[in-house]
């Protein structure tokens, strides 16, 4: 078996190659018209299959199915948790509404998970030409992408912000409802913006653009693929990731929807966060 280490400088390296197939079909160089399908409300494009099966495949190829199981966002079809003790969880494309719509706000995600948590991780960020990476227990970093193939590659620290009034919250362009409206009001954090991706929400934490980042389950919720890599990332900077009451997310578990109030922070104040969240939410009804 393969050490952590190498397992992530093949993904990595996979990642980049995702990162070139949807950076050609968000210019328009794939000719094939990018027709927007439906899944269960959420858009489905031709660059998030290719992208889809590009990733399976080069992974199936070089790590096999004996040892790995695989979950992937346009392969997936309702199903018992995984049985195999690795599992790939995988989004080609995070952020399908802000690749359409042109904001350059999507991503890639691919996690391997062992006993319901991740343990490795890359989220790549076409636009930027960046690709976050993390190793549980080993730190976060950031790899740029330059013309002249001299990557720099960085460790990521979160903020040391830790007063409620200064953070800065990231929240969903797309995914909103009347719960999470009224926490955004009520909450004392008013340095609030909009991304697309929950891969680029959890970048703009850990490059200390932001510091918060709240997501409210409605009739949908996010899933698995949305969350394992881009939480692994942020709690290797130094941030926290849970659920509003404060418990870890587990991922495989038979559920693939991720249902509920969830708080990603740089950490410094992330229990009175949820507190306060759990208060204000607790007024609503
Ligand atoms: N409440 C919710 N219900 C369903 N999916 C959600 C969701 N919140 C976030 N997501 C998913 O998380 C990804 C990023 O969403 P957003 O940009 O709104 O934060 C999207 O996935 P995909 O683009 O991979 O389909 C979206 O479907
Ligand atoms: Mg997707």
């Amino acid at each position: 078996m393969k050490t952590l280490e190498e397992i992530l400088t093949v993904t990595r390296s996979i990642a980049w190659g995702a990162t070139d197939i949807l950076r050609s079909y968000y210019r328009g160089d794939n000719k094939q018209n990018l027709e927007v399908n439906y899944k269960q409300n959420e858009p489905v494009t031709v660059a998030d299959t290719a992208t889809n099966n590009y990733i399976v495949e080069q992974l199936q190829t070089a790590f096999g199915s004996e040892d790995f199981g695989y979950i992937s966002e346009e392969t997936y079809q309702k199903q018992a948790a995984n049985s195999k003790e690795l599992v790939w969880i995988i989004d080609p494309l995070d952020g399908t509404r802000d690749f359409i719509n042109k904001t350059g706000e999507y991503a890639i995600h691919i996690a391997l998970v062992k006993d319901k948590r991740p343990i490795l991780a890359v989220v790549a960020q076409p636009e930027t030409e960046k690709l976050f990476y993390a190793i549980k227990g080993k730190g976060s970093f950031v790899e740029v992408r330059s013309v002249t193939g001299d990557n720099s590659t960085e460790a990521l620290n979160v903020s040391t912000r830790d007063s409620l009034d200064d953070l800065t919250l990231v929240v969903s362009r797309s995914h909103r409802n009347e719960k999470l409206n009224h926490l955004l009001k009520n909450l004392p954090c008013k340095n609030q913006k909009v991304v697309g991706s929950i891969g680029g929400k959890i970048a703009a934490i850990v490059e200390q653009k932001a510091d918060i980042y709240i997501s409210i389950s409605g009739k949908s919720a996010p899933k698995d693929w949305d969350l394992a890599a881009p939480e692994l990332i942020l709690s290797e900077a130094g941030g926290s990731f849970t659920h509003f009451d404060g418990t870890n997310l587990s991922y495989n578990t038979g559920d693939i929807n991720q249902w509920g109030g969830l708080i990603a922070s740089n950490g410094k104040c992330h229990q009175m966060l949820c507190e306060e969240a759990e208060k204000i939410l607790g007024q609503l009804s």
